[in-house]
């Protein structure tokens, strides 16, 4: 049994004799999240032990220093049955689904593929078409003064420009296989919350199904042409423009290629809904927040200040260190809607945690993003304040602010150590240049679902059951073109 210090851990307020905790885990998935939140109010830094009946006994963390013992120990702590047996059929042998050998290869394989000179190319010159495009459904909406869905906007985006990453290809959201990979995507975040998902699939799975082989079908013969483009190549002694794309440095390093597909496929999967759902919590957070908005815009009007419309963006001109106070608000909202707000591993060998918390083998740990960024202990008194400045160090010599850094397993975000998110990079780019551009060039005005009264607060808008954090019902909004270079 789990003990510390010989005895045995303290459950959370609400334990039921058989059921244990596992009717939070049967809420809606925001109803669970906040449970977190209130379990880590009560017990602070203290292990709980929690028992769910899907899933084998374990422990929840909050302790950065425990988050620590973890994630720096990859080999003990490792993805186990619990989520590979849920996402197998979709992700397959992935670097997300993987662990040992396997997703050592297809680690390497990605670090290769994202270097400073690869990063370079996909935010100065594949982004930009498609943000050209993203603005033209903007102006539309303006012109027509209709609303539009910001997050399937934003997923559109994504969608493109991972598409182009992982598959070297213009994957728009309208293609058959984005839509299989959609469908596929949010089934399987489905299986993670309902423990019955194997009877429901049994009655009513043939679409699901049909997704999955359509994405592993489409997922094949990408595979397939660029294996024929390279021995084309190899043939004519020519070289490929696109040499340095993912698919190649996958085929680079992995032989089989039906794992060249699952890592590929893993990779669109990783980057596409985590930086669309991270951006629409932003405009979101943006949009309930004017005055923090404004001082986005006030920082892009000093920074490029003799800049005509449009502004000059480019990977150089997005580091944090030429816009701080964006980039800032960027990890803010982070903070409060980590796109994967719940984090769970399973022990390959009995371990004992810095705090003296004892786990057997099979044991599972988790810990909740989404409440560690909500905690008071990390962040203080004002956790609940959504308050971008906190990222900052203010220097005194009139020089730029700088973006603090916090321990990565204090804010577990894009997780730490060796199993670190390889995207993390390319998302923080990404996300200042999206919001650089919207913010000086659009307003963006929120659709409430419920019209709020006068002096009244609107309703916060909740996450969906997903892997990630989509947000429920999207994001309507009306949108405004602005007229001149100010804002
Ligand atoms: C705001 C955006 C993002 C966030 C918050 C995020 C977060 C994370 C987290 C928490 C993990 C660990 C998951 C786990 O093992 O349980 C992860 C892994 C990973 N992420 Fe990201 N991610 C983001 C964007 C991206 C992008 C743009 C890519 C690029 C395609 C990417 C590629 C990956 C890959 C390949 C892994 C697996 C790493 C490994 O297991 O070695 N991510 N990410």
């Amino acid at each position: 049994t789990i003990r510390r210090h010989g005895e045995r851990l303290p459950r959370p307020p609400g334990t039921l004799p058989l059921a244990g905790n596992g009717i939070w885990f049967l809420q809606p998935r925001h109803k669970l999240l906040e449970w977190f939140v209130h379990c880590e109010r009560q017990v602070g830094f203290s292990t709980f032990e929690i028992s769910v009946p899907s899933l084998p006994p374990g422990i929840v963390i909050n302790d950065p220093q425990n988050v620590e013992h973890v994630l720096k120990n990859s080999g003990v702590f490792i993805k186990g049955d619990f989520f590979r047996v849920r996402s197998w059929d979709l992700f397959g042998n992935g670097i997300i689904n993987a662990d040992g050998d396997l997703w050592k290869i297809q680690r390497k394989a990605g670090l290769r593929y994202f270097s400073n000179a690869n990063l370079k190319t996909l935010i100065d010159d594949v982004l930009p078409p498609i943000m050209a495009d993203t603005e033209k459904v903007l102006d539309e909406a303006a012109q027509t003064d209709t609303s539009i869905d910001l997050q399937s906007m934003l997923l559109e985006l994504t969608t493109r420009l991972m598409g182009n990453m992982a598959y070297d290809m213009d994957m728009p959201a309208s293609l058959p296989f984005s839509k299989s990979f959609d469908f596929a995507s949010g089934a399987t975040g489905e299986r993670f919350q309902n423990p019955f998902y194997k009877l429901k699939e049994f009655v009513l799975g043939a679409p699901l199904r049909k997704a999955i082989f359509e994405v592993k079908t489409f997922g094949s013969r990408i595979v397939s042409a660029a294996v024929q483009k390279r021995q084309d190549q190899s043939r004519n002694k020519s070289v490929d423009p696109m040499r340095n794309n993912l698919i190649n440095s996958l085929l680079d390093n992995i032989d089989d290629h039906t794992v060249v597909a699952d890592a590929a496929m893993n990779y669109l999967s990783a980057g596409r809904d985590t930086t669309a759902q991270s951006l629409t919590w932003t405009f979101y957070l943006l949009m309930r927040h004017p005055n923090i908005k404004q001082q986005v815009a006030c920082e892009l009007q000093e920074t490029f200040v003799n800049a005509d419309h449009p502004l000059p963006l480019s990977s150089d001109s997005v580091q944090s260190a030429s816009l701080p106070y964006t980039a800032a608000v960027f990890n803010e909202v982070l903070r409060f809607y980590p796109p994967v707000p719940i984090e769970l591993k399973e022990c390959t060998a009995a371990t004992t945690f810095p705090d003296g918390t004892w786990l057997p083998k099979g044991a599972v740990v988790m810990w909740a993003t989404w409440a560690m960024g909500r905690s008071k202990n990390i962040w203080g008194e004002d956790a609940d304040d959504f308050r971008p400045d906190r990222w900052l160090v203010r220097v005194e010599n009139g020089e730029l602010p700088t973006v603090r850094t916090v321990s990565a397993y204090a804010f577990p975000v894009f997780n730490a150590g060796p199993r670190s998110c390889l995207g993390k990079r390319m998302a923080e780019l990404l996300a200042v240049y999206v919001i650089a551009n919207l913010v000086w060039k659009y307003e963006f005005e929120e659709v409430f679902d419920k019209q709020p009264r006068p002096g009244e607060k609107p309703m916060e808008r909740q996450s969906q059951n997903s892997l990630t954090l989509p947000m429920e019902g999207g994001l309507p909004c009306y949108v405004r073109r602005k007229g001149n270079k100010a804002s």
